[in-house]
């Protein structure tokens, strides 16, 4: 069965799977075709397979979904088995579990104390590691570099930092293996492929440990003895020095525990709350990151626009940087919070590249969404984001182009200051809507504010000719081959022109 040409046909038995396992390689940019062909919606059946769900990118289903009718929308139980993971932290957890870690969360990442120690840690990994980094490969000459490898490490240290307190060094010269990072890697690979395995089988194959389910179980045991050590060390540091003056979030978890003879509950809670708060934080920020550079790469007309918006606050600081010997240029948050075109920029980069490509909901009970799609009880929900981004309905004829100015009300030769657009969350998704917005997007623009301006100033990114860059199977939208660039010091080109 087909009812219109761009849709996968349905076949007996198997349903949609053929179609899709045609088109994996490139499932993203097909799903976004399939939807666009279909006005926003479509139900994927995978026959006897048991796969069902009913996928949608339209504006008007989301607002309704993550928003007027929250409460009959949850992650689900069958999701929360998918991301076993994950435990019962933050992004698994429903209801009343859900409500009490988002509250404990948020009043711990939104106070001032937190804020200054997002900023100067920011500041310090990027003038630190990555700038040594990105300079050392300058001086290495024509060998290229994965700039998408490097921001992951600069995220998963920052993220380290911010949630344990620790900082693994993932982005030292040399670019060690960290056991952690690479186990983190496998088990969103396999999270993806969860979805779309039924789930009888894939039960089997981690029972048994084989196949993708082999890599999923070494990487939780590696997940769970790097968490188990770290907060046992923070306990000892609570006991043996007190640590109210440790700003990281694991120290102020453990400080605000109520009982401390009930360890083993606690201990659980404090090891599902960090992984899920440093999955949150670690690759989220590192992809948008890369594709924020590969759309600089390909669009020098928008990275000239921002070298004229830094040239002003970097004016400021080239003397003192120089003196300093190095002659490279970091920025506090604080001097960039103002630059409309940089934010532009990286919501730009989100809309076409948001870091979680797709969010799952399930149906709680029968209900009817805008579109007039009748959705039963226990039925799921794919919403995709990335699709969401590249819809002419919602973005207009240019959605496919990168264009920050979208982003931008006023006018500045009618004299104007140029301002930042509302764009509602029902229509940019890309920090999720409704209740359950992401706790960290105040954050994640301070990291990638400070690592782009740096980056953007001091150096010329380039990307290697041929490389390929497209999305991985993932849960975040990493870079399948990396981001092979080449960089070299901006004061060996001709340096900000304008
Ligand atoms: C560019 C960076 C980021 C993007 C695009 C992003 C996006 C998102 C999205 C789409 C969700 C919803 C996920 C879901 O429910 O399935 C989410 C939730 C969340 N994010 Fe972020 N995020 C980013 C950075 C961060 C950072 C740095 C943190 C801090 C550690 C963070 C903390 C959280 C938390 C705690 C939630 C769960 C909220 C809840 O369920 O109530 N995020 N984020």
């Amino acid at each position: 069965k087909k009812t219109s040409p761009l849709e996968p046909t349905e076949w007996p038995i198997v349903g949609h799977l053929p179609g899709l396992i045609a088109n994996i390689h490139h499932f993203h940019d097909w799903a976004t075709g399939v939807l666009a062909g279909v006005s926003y919606n479509f139900e994927a059946r995978g026959g006897r397979t048991g796969l069902r769900y009913f996928i949608t990118c339209d504006p008007s289903n989301v607002r309704h979904i993550f928003t007027s009718n929250f409460a009959n929308y949850p992650k689900g139980d069958e999701f929360a088995v998918i991301f076993d993971v994950l435990g019962g932290g933050i992004f698994n957890a429903d209801g009343e579990s859900w409500r009490r870690q988002r509250v404990k969360a948020q009043m711990l990442m939104t106070g001032p104390r937190f804020r200054s120690f997002t900023a100067a840690c920011s500041r310090d990994k990027v003038e630190r590691s990555l700038l040594p980094f990105l300079a050392h490969a300058a001086d290495e000459g024509s060998a290229p570099c994965d700039l998408h490898d490097a921001f992951l490490r600069l995220t998963f240290d920052m993220t380290c930092a911010l949630v344990f307190g620790v900082d693994p060094g993932c982005l030292a010269i040399g670019l060690p293996v960290v056991p952690f990072a690479r186990a983190m890697d496998d088990a969103l690979e396999t999270l993806f492929l969860r979805h779309i395995t039924p789930m009888a089988l894939w039960k089997l194959m981690s029972r048994l440990e084989v196949g993708q389910e082999k890599k999923m179980a070494e990487a939780r045991r590696t997940i769970d003895a790097f968490v188990a050590t770290t907060v046992a060390k923070r306990r000892a540091d609570k006991l043996e020095q007190g640590i109210s003056d440790s700003y990281d979030l694991l120290s102020s978890f453990i400080c605000h525990e109520e009982d401390s003879s009930n360890n083993n509950d606690d201990d659980v809670f404090l090891r599902d709350t960090t992984v899920n708060l440093l999955l949150a934080g670690r690759d989220t920020t590192g992809a948008a990151l890369s594709w924020f550079f590969y759309l600089l790469t390909q669009n020098p007309r928008v990275e000239q626009k921002l070298l004229d918006e830094l040239a002003p606050v970097a004016s400021r600081k080239q003397v003192a940087a120089d003196d300093a010997g190095g002659g490279m240029v970091t920025f506090d948050a604080s001097e960039l919070g103002s630059l409309v075109y940089l934010h532009a920029a990286l919501c730009e980069c989100l809309r076409l590249y948001p870091s979680v490509p797709f969010e799952h909901k399930a149906v709680v009970a029968d209900d009817v969404l805008p579109s007039g799609k009748e959705m039963k009880a226990g039925d799921k929900v794919l919403v995709f984001s990335y699709s969401m981004g590249r819809m002419e309905g919602v973005w207009g004829k240019d959605c496919k182009e990168f264009r920050p100015e979208r982003w931008l009300a006023g006018d500045e030769s009618a004299g104007t200051t140029k301002k930042l657009r509302y764009e509602p969350s029902y229509k940019f998704i890309s920090f999720n809507a409704g209740p359950r917005t992401c706790l960290g997007k105040e954050m994640a623009f301070v990291q990638m504010k400070v690592a782009a301006a740096a980056v953007l100033w001091n150096f010329a990114v380039e990307l290697v000719p041929g490389h390929v860059v497209e999305p991985k199977l993932s849960i975040i939208l990493h870079m399948k081959h990396g981001l092979a660039v080449r960089v070299r010091r901006r004061d060996e080109v001709a340096r900000h022109a304008s």
